[in-house]
């Protein structure tokens, strides 16, 4: 196959999904639920880090369910009237997935409610004395919102949505599954202990693990390997910098500076951003909730703190690269 793309990749049926067993478990029963009823399905909210499979599941949900499935995110709906165009426009049962919802402005969050409870669009048209509200009727859709961050949505969002899913780090064996089933379609061939060990160093992300299976295939091609084992795989990773534990470089860099520059900890999020030139919300959507899950880093009330753990690991890795 030549170079398929990620989509190819993506899971396109819920018994294709791996892991998350609680959230595919509820999901199979709703959806089934729905699909009986013939009624839509009630708004379900995903959250999770980065790369854990939101957006795949919105679309296995519309697949399962035999809809269309419209997209769109917080950011780019700037006005009352891009959300509005979109829900008018939406078919009965539809599906519509709004990515990063928790940055949907508040005026457009303030019409999803009527939306999202009664299927009624409340539009106030023109300007000052001459306004009025007019009431539109929409079909019954089901909304899928995605978030990284659930403590950014206010309450009443929140409390909109009848079903709420997190999504967890995976661990390494399903991982390795993921990793499998991707050579698989990629026309890689792995072993199981190649896929375990990519699967170790995905940082519990699928999203990741398919990226590292992509350069592991690159250099097994380049060096001569026609079967990824533990030992290419691991030397794939090894000079992409990626550590036994899946930290990279920015990983190591952010807890190096935190026992370098300020003892150990505590530091304050900020000054650790300013300190390795990296965005604080960076840090805190991408490298901390892995640090934190690893046992590498702490989150107290007076800032970030290294642990025991985490000083072992960079020890051994300092020995291993002799130095
Ligand atoms: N459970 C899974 N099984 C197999 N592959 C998965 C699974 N979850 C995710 N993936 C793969 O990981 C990739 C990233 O997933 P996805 O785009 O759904 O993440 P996301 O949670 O929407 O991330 P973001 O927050 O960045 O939007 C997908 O292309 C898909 O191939
Ligand atoms: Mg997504």
């Amino acid at each position: 196959m030549q170079n398929p793309s990620e989509e190819h990749i993506r899971p396109r049926t819920l018994d294709d999904f791996i892991g998350q067993e609680d959230v595919r478990g509820n999901l199979k029963i709703y959806l089934q639920a729905a699909k009986e009823r013939g009624q839509h399905l009630d708004h379900c909210l995903l959250y999770g880090n980065p790369g854990l499979g939101k957006t795949t599941l919105a679309q296995i949900m519309a697949s399962e369910l035999g809809v269309n499935m419209v997209s769109t995110s917080g950011p780019v709906l700037e006005r009352s009237g891009d959300l509005a165009a979109i829900l008018t426009s939406l078919n009965r049962h539809d599906l519509l997935f709004i990515d990063e919802i928790h940055r949907m402005p508040a005026v457009v969050e303030e019409i999803l409610y009527p939306g999202m409870e009664d299927f009624k669009l409340d539009l106030i048209v023109g300007q000052g004395p001459g306004a009025r509200t007019v009431k539109i009727e929409l079909e019954p859709f089901t909304l899928v919102g995605a978030t990284t961050r659930i403590g950014l949505l206010t309450s009443p969002l929140r409390d909109r949505f009848g079903v709420i899913c997190r999504l967890e780090f995976y661990n390494p064996r399903e991982l390795s599954l993921i990793v499998t089933r991707a050579a698989r379609i990629l026309g890689l061939e792995i072993s199981p202990d190649g896929a375990l060990e990519i699967g170790k160093r995905s940082r519990g992300t699928p999203r990741i693990a398919n990226r590292l299976l992509r350069r592991v295939a690159d250099y097994a091609q380049v060096a001569g390997n026609v079967l990824i084992d533990a030992d290419v795989a691991a030397k794939g990773l090894d000079i992409m910098d990626v550590d036994s534990r899946g930290l990279d470089m920015m990983d190591r860099k952010i807890l190096e500076c935190i026992i370098d520059h300020f003892g150990g900890g505590p530091v304050g999020v900020k000054t650790i951003a300013a300190a390795c030139s990296e965005e604080v919300r960076t840090i805190e959507d991408i490298y901390e909730p892995y640090l934190i899950q690893c046992g590498f880093l702490k989150r107290t009330p007076r800032g970030r703190v290294v642990t025991p753990k985490a000083y072992q690991h960079l020890d051994g890795g300092l020995k291993l690269r002799g130095q």
